[in-house]
């Protein structure tokens, strides 16, 4: 095979995908990274999905009856326990509102380059409009553009990386995010509830710092879709995260196969990250998915990771660990960090906190 010297990553992040998309730069050389490389292209995908939904009003609402509270509380444990993930609905945001962040996002990604470098972030950076840190070289490069924001703690919140454009850009993502906190709150009890556990339990392991960070993807149509992903690969660091999507492209694997988590208007997707498998010792499933991209359309997703206090050790409940179940994780603190060192080399972390 003829030796092919990549540019180093700064170079290839030091361009956004949009712009590339403008010039007509197809994902050749070095952004190639297809998963089909494993695999001699042969990948088994499923397109009817049947990722369980759970109605988060039945778990929360005080008008639902024991009987009901009790089979739906079962649902979700069997699907976090099986998949790592759920179509959420009854979470009690309106459609039309959740239409707003979706517009907002897709008006920010629309603007020209110049605007939208206003809120550039350095290649090393986590919070503003780019890739990712660069990732280790030789790694491939997603399809895909990011605008990234921490939105809790509110006095961690820097607004100067926040879009000024559209101008309801702020008031909608303050919105939204008030919202994400009351959807964690009710998930985080009823997966506690689910496996019999002090509904606050998690919460706690949580902290009332909890982190809530916001990142606003864009997948630019490509037109090598078997050449590259709009997202490789990979588990999320968070204890979990809420995508709100407007297209299909995210695919989660389960048992071998990629299913496609398909498109509801009104739905939030819950998926696991490593912390919950860690707090739930290894019951609750951190889930592995992709972004393919697609060769007509274009897609924005609004992922929104939830992720313990800094600095807060979390591990398993002791509740969970006994003579059947022994202990499988040990205690970690700040693991999102340990989770992106390997993240940058396309590895998960998950194995640095097994016992
Ligand atoms: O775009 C999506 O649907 C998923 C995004 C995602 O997995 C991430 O940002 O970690
Ligand atoms: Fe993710």
């Amino acid at each position: 095979m003829a030796a092919y010297s990549a540019p180093p990553s700064e170079v290839l992040l030091s361009k956004r995908v949009q712009e590339m998309v403008l010039h007509g730069e197809e994902p050749l050389g070095p952004y190639i990274c297809r998963s089909g490389e494993d695999n001699d292209g042969k990948e088994d995908i499923m397109d009817t999905s049947p990722i369980p939904i759970i109605d988060l009003n039945l778990l929360s609402s005080s008008t639902t009856s024991d009987n009901e509270r009790e089979q739906e509380l079962e649902k979700l444990r069997s699907a976090l326990s099986s998949w790592g993930c759920f179509q959420g609905i009854g979470h009690g945001i309106q459609t039309s509102f959740l239409d707003k962040i979706r517009q907002v996002s897709r008006e920010f990604f629309k603007q020209p380059m110049e605007e939208k470098n206003k809120y550039a972030k350095s290649v090393d950076d986590f919070q503003g409009y780019g890739a990712d840190p660069v990732p280790e070289q030789g790694q491939s490069l997603d399809w895909s553009d990011r605008l990234f924001l921490e939105v809790f703690p509110e006095d961690r919140r820097k607004y100067n990386p926040w879009p000024q454009i559209p101008i309801s850009f702020r008031e909608v993502l303050e919105d939204y995010s008030e919202k994400m906190k009351m959807v964690t709150e009710i998930t985080s009890k009823a997966m506690a509830k689910s496996l019999k556990l002090d509904e606050n339990c998690f919460l706690e392991q949580f902290g009332k710092q909890a982190q809530l960070h916001a990142r606003f993807n864009y997948y630019s149509p490509c037109q090598r879709p078997d050449l590259i992903l709009g997202l490789k690969p990979h588990a999320d660091g968070t204890g979990y995260s809420i995508i709100l999507q407007d297209e299909v492209g995210l695919q989660v694997l389960e048992d071998g196969k990629w299913y496609t988590v398909p498109k509801d208007p009104t739905a939030l997707f819950v998926l696991m990250g490593d912390q919950m498998e860690v707090m739930s010792n290894g019951i609750f499933k951190g889930l592995v998915h992709r972004v393919v991209s697609n060769s007509e359309r274009d897609r924005i997703s609004v992922a929104m990771f939830y992720t313990p206090e800094l600095g807060k050790e979390i591990g398993p409940e002791d509740d969970l660990v006994n003579m059947d179940r022994p202990r499988i994780y040990k205690k970690v603190t700040d693991y999102a960090e340990t989770h992106w060192k390997f993240y940058q080399r396309c590895l998960r972390a998950l194995h640095t906190a097994h016992i």
